[in-house]
């Protein structure tokens, strides 16, 4: 096989059900009902319009970095609802994608695209609903040599990801959830989602139980010193 060259078809997709379901929920929380572990970094940040959450099955993409041959190829393979996911080596020297490729994202109704690197043309993608997530900007367009592969285990944004996992993003950020995590991961997020729902209210009305900070600290040993008492050591 052409190892490094190869475009894997078919690959397993989250139902629409379990898609909906997420879609309420924020991705903050979702991320938080996985060890705080699998949300990408700050890096990677919406820079088309604020609002449009993106929930969709995952089709991966290694490039070479700098390269767009094969996110060409994988525009033109995912089907609608699908979220494209591409690591890129690092570079933030060419960028990946431009307007003509994210309109024709648009017209083939793609759920949206996680790049881990620049686009150009942000004077027109900063207002289109389409979910577009990269690290900024650049004139300098990409190369189309290859190689690439598609649907292969890659990491963007810090994140490892397979295809046909679940790729969610809102105005925060994108998180990642294994696809064999799915069921464990909705029933817990949806559960943190009302607990969090409550310390909202209680927070807004000054009712927000703060102790725990108070025993963490205690527990770690904090002294506590008095400025104008001669910096003598005093409980809080
Ligand atoms: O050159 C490319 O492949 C990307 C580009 O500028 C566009 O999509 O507008």
């Amino acid at each position: 096989m052409a190892v490094g060259l190869r475009v894997f078809m078919n690959p397993e997709r989250v139902d629409a059900e379990t898609i909906e379901a997420f879609r309420e929920l924020p991705g903050s929380n979702v991320a938080d009902c996985m060890g705080r572990m699998s949300g990408m970094h700050s890096e990677i940040r919406r820079l088309s319009k604020n609002g449009f959450k993106m929930v969709g099955s995952a089709i991966t993409v290694k490039v070479r970095p700098g390269d767009n041959l094969m996110l060409h190829k994988a525009l033109d393979m995912a089907q609608e609802g699908d979220v494209i996911v591409v690591s890129n080596g690092g570079d933030r020297s060419h960028s990946l994608m431009g307007e003509i490729m994210v309109r024709h994202a648009e017209f083939r109704k793609l759920g949206g695209i996680v790049l881990d690197g620049p686009i150009r043309d942000i004077d027109t993608i900063r207002n289109l609903e389409i979910p577009i997530y990269a690290t900024g900007t650049t004139p300098a367009g990409p190369y189309k040599e290859g190689p690439g592969e598609i649907n292969v285990n890659i990491t963007c944004g810090g994140v490892s990801l397979n295809p046909g996992d679940l790729v969610i993003g809102d105005d925060d950020g994108v998180v990642v959830v294994p696809r064999e995590d799915l069921e464990e991961v909705l029933k817990s997020s949806i559960e943190f989602n009302k607990k969090d729902q409550s310390k909202i209210v209680e927070s807004m009305a000054g009712k927000l139980n703060r102790s725990w900070v108070d025993k963490s600290l205690a527990e770690k040993g904090c002294e506590y010193i008095d400025l104008k008492a001669g910096r003598k050591l005093v409980s809080e």
